[in-house]
């Protein structure tokens, strides 16, 4: 990532290092924000927690901002034990609805200078595909969405897939949009995938693959195809800086990335 990336801001400060908790450390995503947050320079992991763990690790070394990279049945614990803790969550674990948002924003109203951050997604491309995929809703009759992973995920739909058809979801209702054309009377269980709102996710799980998604919208003589490909999970770590360093000045509960960058 070069210097000038507005997802990497020049630091500059000489403030003390940010000090990092990372959950989930043993994990795939968790091992690389470690890597990730040593060799930033401006933050330092001051603990590293995975299942077994204590949490209190955490409060014990001081740590500012926990990131969480574990799992659907874990996560709201986590992020309760933060909230407790006074310290910022960035949280990139999927599984989250209305519900748990809901749940997350009572527990903040009792620490209103605190940030949680819930990211469907931290790679650029993804959010700049999930905002792309808004814009368009409105204009197309037919949407759908298709999520390939890797086949060690827990979860499907994948929690990007499910935010972005939420988003678009949202846009075709306040655009006034019907029901998309679909003249299936007969199916075989999952054909048509899952509905997210009104939009139908498919879920593959591929080896080989780590994170790729594609929304195909469409209309009379043309389609849209909205692909975004994590070729390494490398792609998701600016992003996940980006978080670290700006959670203090997000208080409150933000869903997105977007809501961190001047999209
Ligand atoms: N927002 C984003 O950009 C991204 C989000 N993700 C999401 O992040 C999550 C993790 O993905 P990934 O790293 O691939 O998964 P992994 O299974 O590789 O890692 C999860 C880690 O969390 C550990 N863990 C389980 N329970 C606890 C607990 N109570 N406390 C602390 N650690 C615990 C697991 O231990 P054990 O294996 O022993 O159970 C494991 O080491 C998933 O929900 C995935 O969808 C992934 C990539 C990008
Ligand atoms: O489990 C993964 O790998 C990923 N999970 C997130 C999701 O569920 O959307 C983000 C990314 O797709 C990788």
């Amino acid at each position: 990532m070069s210097a000038q990336s507005p997802l990497d801001p020049a630091n500059g400060s000489s403030a003390e290092p940010l000090r990092v908790g990372v959950i989930g450390a043993r994990g795939r995503m968790g091992a690389e924000v470690c890597r990730a947050v040593e060799a930033a320079g401006d933050m330092e992991v001051v603990a590293m927690v995975d299942a077994g763990d204590w949490l209190f690790n955490l409060a014990d070394a001081g740590a500012q901002v926990a990131v969480d990279f574990t799992s659907p049945e874990v996560v709201m614990d986590n992020i309760r034990f933060c909230v407790d803790n006074d310290i910022h969550a960035v949280v990139g674990t999927s599984g989250f609805d209305a519900q748990r948002l809901g749940a997350v924003s009572e527990w903040l109203e009792q620490k209103p200078e605190l940030g949680v951050l819930i990211a469907p997604n931290f790679a650029i491309g993804a959010v700049l595909s999930m905002r792309f995929a808004e814009l368009a809703a409105r204009y197309y009759e037919s949407v759908e969405v298709i999520e390939l992973h890797h086949p060690r995920k827990v979860d499907a739909p994948s929690g990007t897939a499910a935010h972005t058809a939420r988003l678009i979801s949202q846009a075709r209702e306040a655009a006034g949009l019907g029901p998309m054309p679909d003249a299936t009377t007969q199916e075989a269980p999952g054909a048509r995938g899952t509905l997210v709102g009104d939009v139908r996710v498919h879920s593959l799980r591929v080896a080989g693959l780590i994170a790729h998604q594609e929304v195909v919208f469409g209309t009379e003589g043309e389609t849209l195809t909205l692909r975004h490909d994590s070729l390494d999970r490398k792609s998701f770590m600016p992003g996940v800086l980006l978080a670290v360093r700006s959670i203090a000045r997000h208080p409150g509960l933000s869903v997105g990335l977007d809501k961190y960058m001047d999209l």
